[in-house]
């Protein structure tokens, strides 16, 4: 399916499909996605390792290895098509100042040989027309803004903490005061006080100068106090997407459920016994047949692994594709 367009939407994925070519034949990272990111208010999304996450995000962003082929599908920001726009164009007009990426690894985004004064320096000149004295301020007040001195423009980045790190690259990110951030992974790699400290600051940063983000994380937990609303994929799959109140407060699809209970504490959830998810998610170059979780699920149905489940809305804001929902 895909949504209908409106003026909320700033980011439109639709029924995109992306797949990496291999000796054997085709993996089938993202298979028929379709989601939307509202203007100014945050998607999480969510998913083991291996669903299709960061194929959607390197997508998005054209940077998907030389193996990958996007097969069909649309990704639309502001109504524009932004697959198929002129590449010089898109990384031009389109990349930091409209749409910004903060990964898992910092050092993905920061040149070790570069201080981070000139790091910046490069991302502003390249792309306005401003003196280096009024860039300098900006950098400064940026990083003032994350928490992050104003001194330390001048090191370089192993000089800094990895939590540092994570503020410069958030710092480097708004900049150019683009209206939405891709977050891929960006608290993964530290350690839970400074994970809890750099969302909050996300989350802040995010309210204050109201751009959207679409934060994507293994780590469901991670998503309650962030989000507005939730996707949540599965072997390169949709299975879940909806307001997040909707989808933690009464999630529908058997895969929801079991995430959910495998996180520790939730504020959405009462129950407190950990429940690991029994298997592993498939091959995504031979997926089965029918629903791809039914192998894992404790609610598979005949009809579930014969015929790939319809992702239809179940009411208001909230969409999924199982079966045994749809039945009801
Ligand atoms: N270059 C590639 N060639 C072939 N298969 C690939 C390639 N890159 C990723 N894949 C496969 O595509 C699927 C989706 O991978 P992807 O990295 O998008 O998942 P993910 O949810 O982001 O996982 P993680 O959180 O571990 O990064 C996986 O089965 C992965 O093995």
């Amino acid at each position: 399916m895909i949504f209908e367009e409106s003026t909320d939407n700033l980011l439109q994925v639709n029924s995109l499909k992306t797949y990496y070519k291999t000796k054997t034949g085709f993996v089938k990272a993202v298979d028929d996605v379709s989601l939307f990111v509202d203007r100014a208010k945050v998607l999480g999304v969510a998913g083991e390792s291996g669903c299709g996450k960061s194929t959607l995000v390197t997508t998005i962003f054209r940077v998907t290895p030389r193996n990958a082929q996007v097969m069909s599908g649309e990704v639309k920001y502001k109504g524009q098509d932004i697959l198929n726009m002129d590449l010089k164009v898109f990384r031009r007009d389109i990349v930091w100042k409209e749409i910004a990426y903060i990964p898992q690894a910092s050092m993905d985004v920061l040149d070790p040989v570069y201080k981070i004064k000139d790091q910046m320096l490069e991302t502003i000149l390249e792309h306005e027309d401003l003196s280096k004295a009024d860039a300098l301020e900006r950098i400064y007040k940026a990083l003032e803004n994350v928490g992050v001195p104003a001194e330390k423009a001048d090191m370089f980045p192993h000089e800094l903490s990895g939590g540092q790190r994570q503020r410069v690259v958030i710092a480097m990110a708004l900049l150019l005061s683009p209206s939405m951030i891709v977050s891929d992974e960006a608290t993964t790699a530290l350690d839970v006080i400074t994970q809890a400290k750099i969302l909050e600051l996300m989350k802040s940063l995010q309210e204050n100068r109201k751009f959207s983000m679409m934060f994507v994380t293994h780590d469901l937990s991670l998503l309650a106090n962030i989000s507005d609303s939730i996707a949540i994929m599965y072997a390169g799959k949709l299975v879940e997407f909806g307001d997040v109140e909707k989808v933690f407060g009464n999630p529908l699809h058997p895969y929801t459920q079991l995430l959910l209970k495998a996180i520790p504490d939730l504020r959405y959830r009462k129950q407190r016994r950990l429940v690991a998810i029994p298997g592993f998610p498939p091959d995504l170059e031979n997926p089965p047949k029918g629903c791809r979780f039914a192998p894992r699920c404790p609610l598979a149905m005949p009809i579930c692994r014969e015929v790939e489940p319809e992702f239809s809305r179940v009411e208001g804001f909230h969409y999924v594709a199982c079966h045994a929902v749809n039945k009801k």
